[in-house]
């Protein structure tokens, strides 16, 4: 298997080779040349595996032998080895064919550490083979980060540095990733938002001469293809349990940097039958404003009670476009690109073909809340404000009741306390092995929005 750019201009790449990296050469992301299919009686002879089992077989043709087989399956189950929930990923029923899908019970308490925990141990094992050090650089709006530095900071041949847009992250978030102790851990805060630091990493990738010689950047976001490819997997794992590949089954997914949603994409592309997938977004609704009316255009990003979606330049969705774009890279570049400098419209004949597959709703914080109330009434279940987004979304847009609608639970609720408390309902207690993170001391630092004040400092930390 080979990796190819999203902009169809870089050479293809081996695994190993979009492990270490972030963007591709040419500015696009990559995306595997073929995917690989399961047929359905494949699928079906996985009903019941262990999580960990069930990864060894959906990662498995992505890494193509550049990992022996034995130390993957290794890597993959210390990963899920220490969540909190022996199902590791567990499902609940909260109505007839509802469903939701907890995927906080990972050591830093968001769907993150599914990726993240492997996504460090495949660096770890590939960096201290090869003898190498990299500076993985990170922009974060709350969950990647704390999930990266839990999946990364053991690493001696890494130096962590991960950006957040100051004071536009929850409490809880802030103290996960400043708290962090070791020498290898730099938390920067930028006066900025989300887009700001995304797009701050994206520079820096592409110009990297700021680096000492013998370093290189490592993406941890969901840029990097290893992310995408670890959160394929609890799609099959939920689909499985409700019946599938039996029947087919539908998800709602909390979208943000279109990350999450593109992972189910692929698992219907693998040969999971999924048949609709929602768009569920806060009011930074750029996508959901795309696929009901054709408007591809950047609003002002505003802050929201869910902070983790506090998004606009949606990183993956040009995955996506690639395909719908029939692999056409400079059609892509050429829509991705002007974005934000004119209204993008996809022609019809494209948009029908992203409507048949997805559909989309946008929560605003008032009944994000109402919602987390009603929820926590009927069900007992405390849901956080980006798993209600989902979870409203998916009662909206459900096309047919048959099909089982899975709702992505992506992060705890304790992580959002202003949220649970605007929902007039008590916030949940900290996890034992986070008991004392208000009283951790915090390191971080303050930067403008500006790349040169970011390559500066790293520089600065890494001679
Ligand atoms: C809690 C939570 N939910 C949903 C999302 C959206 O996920 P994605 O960016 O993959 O669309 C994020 C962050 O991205 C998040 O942290
Ligand atoms: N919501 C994310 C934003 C970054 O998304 P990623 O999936 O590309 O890492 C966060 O919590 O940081």
């Amino acid at each position: 298997m080979k990796y190819i750019s999203t902009r169809g201009k870089a050479p293809a790449s081996s695994f190993e080779q979009v492990l270490l990296t972030g963007l591709a050469p040419d500015g696009g992301l990559y995306v595997p040349e073929t995917l690989p299919r399961f047929s359905k009686e494949e699928i079906a002879s996985w009903a019941g595996l262990p999580y960990d089992e069930l990864a060894f077989h959906v990662i498995k043709p992505f890494v193509n032998g550049e990992i022996p087989d034995e130390v993957l399956k290794q890597l993959i189950t210390n990963s899920y080895r220490d969540f909190s929930h022996s199902a590791v990923a567990p499902m609940r029923n909260i109505n007839s064919n509802e469903w939701v899908l907890e995927l906080y019970c990972g050591p830093t308490l968001a769907f993150k550490d599914f990726a993240l925990q492997l996504l460090g141990r495949l660096l770890d094992y590939v960096l201290i083979r090869d003898d190498k050090k990299v500076a993985v650089l990170g922009a974060t709006s709350g969950d990647t980060g704390s999930a990266a530095l839990e999946g990364c900071r053991h690493c001696a041949n890494i130096d962590l540095f991960i950006l957040h847009p100051y004071q536009r992250v929850s409490e809880v978030q802030r103290r996960q990733m400043t708290s962090v102790p070791g020498e290898n851990v730099h938390n920067i805060a930028i006066r900025g938002n989300f887009d700001d630091c995304q797009k701050i990493v994206k520079t820096a990738f592409g110009d990297q001469s700021f680096l000492p010689e013998d370093r290189q950047l490592v993406a941890v976001n969901s840029i990097n293809w290893a992310r995408i490819m670890a959160q394929i997997v609890y799609y099959f794992y939920a689909a499985l349990q409700v019946g599938a590949p039996h029947r087919p089954v539908s998800f709602s997914v909390p979208t943000g940097n279109f990350g999450d949603i593109y992972a189910g994409y692929l698992a219907r592309g693998m040969g999971l039958p999924v048949d609709q997938l929602v768009i569920a977004t806060n009011h930074n609704d750029i996508l959901h404003r795309l696929i009901s009316q054709n408007d591809y255009s950047l609003g002002e990003l505003k802050a929201s009670l869910s902070p983790s979606m506090d998004i606009m330049v949606s990183s993956n969705f040009e995955r996506y476009l690639f395909d719908l774009f029939d692999r056409d890279g400079e059609a892509v570049e050429k829509f991705v690109t002007a974005l934000g400098e004119t209204q993008q419209q996809l022609p019809e004949a494209l948009l029908q073909k992203a409507q048949s597959l997805f559909s989309s709703y946008a929560v605003d914080d008032e009944t994000t809340c109402k919602v987390i109330a009603e929820i926590y009434q009927d069900t007992g279940f405390l849901l956080d404000p980006h798993t209600a987004i989902g979870v409203e979304a998916a009662r909206r847009c459900h096309r047919n009741p048959a099909v089982p609608m899975i709702s992505l639970a992506t992060a705890h609720p304790v992580k959002f306390a202003d949220a649970v408390k605007k929902a007039g309902l008590e916030n949940p207690a900290l996890p034992l092995h986070m008991q004392d993170l208000f009283e951790r001391e915090e390191r971080y630092d303050v930067l403008d929005n500006d790349i040169s004040a970011v390559t500066g400092y790293m520089r600065q930390q890494l001679c």
